[in-house]
């Protein structure tokens, strides 16, 4: 089933009700589209709990944690804390918040323990692999010169695409890898799926758009065309 995962950011969108009227937007779409696409919200550690108790069918995850176990550590985030206020999983290494080799490490193995999922971002295809042997629930590759850009990658790199899904395969054949970076429209979620990506990771398209439900409900059907066109 492809991912259409949301990183809300830190977007004025991201905070209060009008962070939460996308989760509900994001919701009534997972349920329009269960079992067809899986949605993923990661949120601001802020609206964590606020939205995982509006919602059932959609993912929440945070968007960072910290490598750190809870003590001592003022102004940190550590996994047990997101997964108290309710998210399933993580976003780790972004490139708005890269983390040392060493603490994905750490993470993805204490988020395993804790039944968190894990999506470690990469930004080249070498990065991408080196994430995959830390056997995290995904991979996303994101060439961050396309971040925010409107520019898709699955169509400006299409062999960033490529190359990482060849590599990660290499390393762990049961790690999906999703694509992001300017993905902007349907078109372009679908071209990902069709260069072998397991879905997508998006933001600006979604969290600055006039209607980010129809937004959302273009990139997931989308989806689910392009997945059901592959059997
Ligand atoms: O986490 C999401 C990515 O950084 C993509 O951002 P973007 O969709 O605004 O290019």
């Amino acid at each position: 089933m492809p991912v259409l995962a949301v990183n809300y950011k830190a977007y004025p969108t991201a905070f209060g009700s009008a962070g939460l009227a996308i989760a509900l937007s994001a919701e009534k779409l997972a349920e329009q589209y269960d079992g067809i696409v899986r949605f993923i919200l990661a949120v601001p550690a802020t609206e964590i709990a606020r939205i995982s108790e509006a919602l059932d069918k959609v993912v929440v995850y945070a968007q960072h944690v910290d490598p750190v176990e809870p003590g001592a550590y003022t102004g940190f985030i550590p996994l047990e804390a997101v997964k108290e206020a309710g998210a399933k999983g993580t976003l780790l290494n972004h490139s708005e918040r890269r983390l040392r080799l060493s603490d994905i490490d750490l993470l993805v193995r204490r988020a395993t323990s804790l039944g968190l999922e894990t999506l470690v971002c990469a930004d080249t295809p070498a990065a991408a692999a080196a994430a995959a042997v830390f056997a995290p629930t995904m991979v996303a590759v994101e060439p961050p010169e396309l971040i925010g850009t409107g520019l898709p990658v699955s169509k400006a790199k299409p062999e960033v695409i490529t190359s990482s899904i060849r590599m990660v395969r290499m390393i762990n054949p049961e790690v999906p890898v999703l694509a992001g970076a300017g993905i902007t429209s349907g078109e372009d979620a679908a071209r990902a799926l069709e260069l072998g990506a397991a879905g997508v990771l998006v933001a600006s398209a979604v969290m600055k758009a006039k209607d980010p439900e129809a937004k959302m409900l273009e990139l997931a059907e989308a989806l689910a065309k392009a997945a059901e066109k592959q059997g």
